[in-house]
């Protein structure tokens, strides 16, 4: 990208939250607080990615922030690129823009830290529930609700982590509850907000991470289930799943392809 007048820089960040996607995203909301000038948001999308931009200090260039946030297995990964220019030309040009290069560094570094705190002590306020998508020979486990308000529903089994526990310990710890058997995770395959979803709680007060998953003993057992289904790639569309589970079955079909 090349700005009109003057010359341009970009800066790159990625830090690791250790918070799910719609919590990272959440906090993260403005953006900028050590900044020069104030940020504008010209794009969102919640919780993925944004775009804010600021004029420069001179008044005569922009500074772009795109930010995009993905879920891990170990919280969500920022990825934040700068792009800006001082719009000045010249000798002056070129130290106007490595002093806002060097302002920016540290506004964002500084911004980041207050972030990252933020972020992780809000991650324990919110109902994170976790999911195992079991797999074998090419066929998923799906369990049927039974029961509240998604009775009838499919899922993934799974449940709420408890205070203090970690997300593959309350996998684990669900999966022997309501099937009565020993699953291995593996491979983290995505998160999906539960906006609404789990006790028609606001937005961003509950989030979903699944994980494929395989049972290393014991025969699952419908227990706090109706009902318990295998199914191929091939039938995952006609299954009548909790809504929210939608989004991950692009990731869950390229697993059963897989395996
Ligand atoms: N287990 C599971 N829960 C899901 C899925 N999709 C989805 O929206 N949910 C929602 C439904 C529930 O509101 C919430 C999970 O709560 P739960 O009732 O199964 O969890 P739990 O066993 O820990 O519940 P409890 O102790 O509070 O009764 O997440 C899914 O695929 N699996």
């Amino acid at each position: 990208m090349v700005w009109e007048s003057g010359r341009v820089f970009s800066l790159r960040f990625t830090t690791l939250v250790e918070a799910p996607l719609t919590v990272a995203f959440d906090v993260a909301r403005a953006p900028g607080r050590s900044w020069p000038t104030p940020l504008r948001e010209v794009e969102s999308d919640r919780p993925y990615s944004d775009v804010h931009v600021t004029e420069s200090p001179t008044g005569r260039g922009r500074v772009t922030s795109a930010r995009r946030f993905t879920a891990t297995a170990d919280g969500t990964l920022v990825d934040q690129r700068i792009d800006g220019g001082s719009g000045l030309r010249g000798p002056l040009g070129w130290v106007a823009d490595r002093v806002l290069r060097r302002r920016l560094q540290r506004a964002v570094r500084v911004d980041l830290a207050g972030y990252v705190a933020a972020a992780e002590a809000r991650a324990h306020e919110v109902v994170q529930v976790v999911g195992a998508a079991l797999v074998d020979a090419g066929r998923v486990l799906v369990a049927q609700r039974s029961g509240g308000p998604y009775d009838g529903c499919w899922e993934f089994p799974g449940g709420k982590v408890e205070p203090g526990e970690s997300q593959l310990a309350a996998l684990v710890r669900e999966c022997a509850e309501e099937l009565g058997a020993t699953v291995e995770p593996g491979d983290f395959l995505g998160e999906v907000p539960l906006d609404g979803v789990v006790g028609g709680g606001p937005r961003g007060a509950s989030t979903m991470r699944v994980w494929a998953a395989r049972v290393v003993s014991g025969e699952p057992v419908a227990h706090e289930h109706a009902a318990l289904r295998w199914v191929t790639a091939d039938e995952l569309d006609d299954v009548d799943w909790i809504a929210a589970d939608r989004p991950l079955l692009p990731a869950v079909r390229t697993l059963l392809t897989r395996s």
